[in-house]
């Protein structure tokens, strides 16, 4: 089984999957994520640090992911494993529709394109939502005018993982960002138990 893990800067992925760690320990996961998985990976974290092209950050993201793929997920799911990544595909779709608006004419279709046949498509994926302005306090806090462009962006990215979620209803599972850690944990463990009990993998606490 392939889980990912999803939401906007500061929606609080990392805290999640460190707590998923220890919830999660006698199903023995292997934790995986985007941008960074790879050498590549590691290469691609480092560029987009720079100021970069949008369409160049795109697809050194889409190289991350295939290397990802190529390396860490196909071999881990093929050996039987449950492997959980923070950030995926979803990633791509919500954040590049936004960075490429203006310098492509439909980037959602030429995502789709370069993911075309290769890519692996998560069971199930698990996105954190909260109000814009909660996760730039979390993150920075400051009235600075970047915050408010970052306030712009996360705004329009946060609605197009929204809209691939009702797209998508059986993959998604939307899950309330702004509850206190240890409830949120606990219940993302909770239904990945259930899932992967009915699918018969995995075993039960
Ligand atoms: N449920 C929560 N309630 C309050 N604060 C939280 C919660 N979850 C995470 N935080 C805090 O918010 C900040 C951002 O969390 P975290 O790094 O996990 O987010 P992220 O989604 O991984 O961010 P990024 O995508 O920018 O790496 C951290 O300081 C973390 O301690
Ligand atoms: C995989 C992926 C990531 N991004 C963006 C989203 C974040 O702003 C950074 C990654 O940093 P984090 O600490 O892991 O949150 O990169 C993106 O724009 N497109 C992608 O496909």
């Amino acid at each position: 089984m392939l889980i990912t893990i999803e939401g906007i800067d500061g929606a609080g992925k990392s805290t999640l999957l460190a707590s998923l760690k220890k919830e999660l320990a006698d199903c023995d996961p292997i934790f995986t994520r985007e941008p960074g998985a790879t050498w590549i990976g590691q290469v691609v974290r480092q560029a987009i640090a720079e100021e970069v092209d949008p369409v160049a950050e795109a697809l050194l993201f889409v190289a991350d992911h295939a290397m990802h793929c190529a390396a860490v997920i196909r071999p881990a799911l093929d050996a039987g494993r449950l492997v959980i990544s923070d950030r995926y595909t979803d990633s791509r779709f919500a954040y590049q529709q936004v960075t490429l608006r203006g310098h492509l004419q439909d980037p959602r279709r030429w995502l789709a394109a370069l993911h075309e046949g290769w890519s692996i498509r998560p069971d199930l994926t698990f996105l954190l939502v909260l109000p814009v302005h909660r996760a730039l306090e979390r993150l920075d806090g400051e009235n600075t005018r970047e915050h408010f462009e970052r306030e712009e962006v996360l705004t329009e990215v946060q609605a197009e993982y929204l809209a691939r979620a009702g797209a998508e209803p059986s993959r998604f599972i939307l899950v309330d960002a702004e509850e206190e850690r240890g409830v949120i944990a606990s219940f993302v463990a909770e239904e990945i138990r259930r899932v992967c009990e009915l699918r018969g993998r995995y075993p039960r606490s």
